[in-house]
């Protein structure tokens, strides 16, 4: 593999590994941080991803719970849920697995959790603190943007950030993020003019628009970093990430394949998140 193809593994491995060793420090002091998950209904991608959650707990000694609702579940039953688990001594974080079923809703849910336990940073508080620098639980996709953007030497003050999509989960928060990083922020979405213009001016470009193989190698700046948070499943069977990788590798920096990087960092910073929750609950 070409060196500026960025490596998943490595990379969550050495994150990981450290958060065993805190994970362990803090078994020595009779705290042990606790995940519980929730998942509603039977989607399939959703239940890959809230498994690999629960292992990902497993392998750094996170104690974790997983809560299987039917998908006729009322909204009034799983609030219940959420606030069992807000007051519940051994859980520091709670993570409802989005996307909801279609009768209940997701702001509704997301405020019910508890702003010290939300790890997923997706409350209301949570997400004003990261607009206004102050300390919270960070979203962890962006979260491990960031982290991924860093670990490959990339500096990212004064630099020009594109993000093309401006999702709630992804876009927005990311590129608060990268703003809090001193980058120059542009958000490209689906109204955007000139789109392949701007994404040319980017050093750092963050590609989260749903669209597989969007991004081609006339976005990209010769060198520029380039992350692609796209999983999009094709008609093979085949995952296609929103970069045609292909296309743009030959020409850009350091580049995200998908899958393996954006994705495993995304749960890398749930596991992040549950130890800064639990730390920050004991004291
Ligand atoms: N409550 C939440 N719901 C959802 C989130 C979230 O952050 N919190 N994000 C996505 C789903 N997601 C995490 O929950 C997630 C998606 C994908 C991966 C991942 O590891 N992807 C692999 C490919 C996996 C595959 O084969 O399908 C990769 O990119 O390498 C992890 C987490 C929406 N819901
Ligand atoms: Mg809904």
């Amino acid at each position: 593999m070409a060196d500026h193809i960025i490596n998943g593994k490595e990379l969550v491995s050495d994150v990981r590994g450290r958060l065993k060793e805190e994970v362990e420090r803090l078994a020595a002091e009779g705290l042990q941080p606790g995940l519980a998950v929730i998942l509603v209904g039977e989607d399939p991608a959703s239940a890959v991803y809230v498994r690999n959650k629960a292992k990902a707990c497993e392998q750094v000694g996170i104690y974790s719970e997983v809560h299987r609702l039917p998908a006729e579940t009322t909204q009034t039953e799983l609030l219940e849920l959420v606030h069992k688990l807000n007051a519940a001594a051994n859980i520091h974080g709670i993570l409802v697995q989005l996307p909801l079923p279609k009768h209940i809703s997701e702001d509704a849910v997301i405020d019910a959790i508890a702003v010290e336990k939300d790890v997923d940073g997706f409350h209301p508080i949570n997400v004003g603190n990261l607009s206004i620098g102050k300390p919270s639980l960070l979203p962890c996709t962006p979260a491990g943007i960031i982290e991924i953007i860093k670990r490959t030497g990339t500096s990212i003050s004064g630099k020009r950030a594109v993000v093309i999509g401006r999702s709630n989960i992804v876009g927005k928060p990311v590129a608060m993020l990268l703003l809090r990083e001193s980058a120059t922020v542009t958000i490209c979405h689906s109204r955007t003019e000139n789109m392949k213009e701007l994404c040319r001016e980017a050093d750092i470009l963050v590609v989260a628009i749903g669209k597989p193989k969007f991004v081609t190698k006339e976005f990209v700046k010769p060198g520029a970093i380039v992350i692609d948070v796209g999983i999009n499943r094709l008609e093979d069977g085949k995952l296609a990430g929103d970069v045609d990788f292909d296309d743009v590798v030959g020409i850009s920096g350091p580049i995200t394949p998908v899958p393996g990087v954006v994705g495993p960092m995304t749960i890398t910073m749930l596991l992040q998140n549950t130890v800064q929750a639990a730390k920050a609950l004991r004291s």
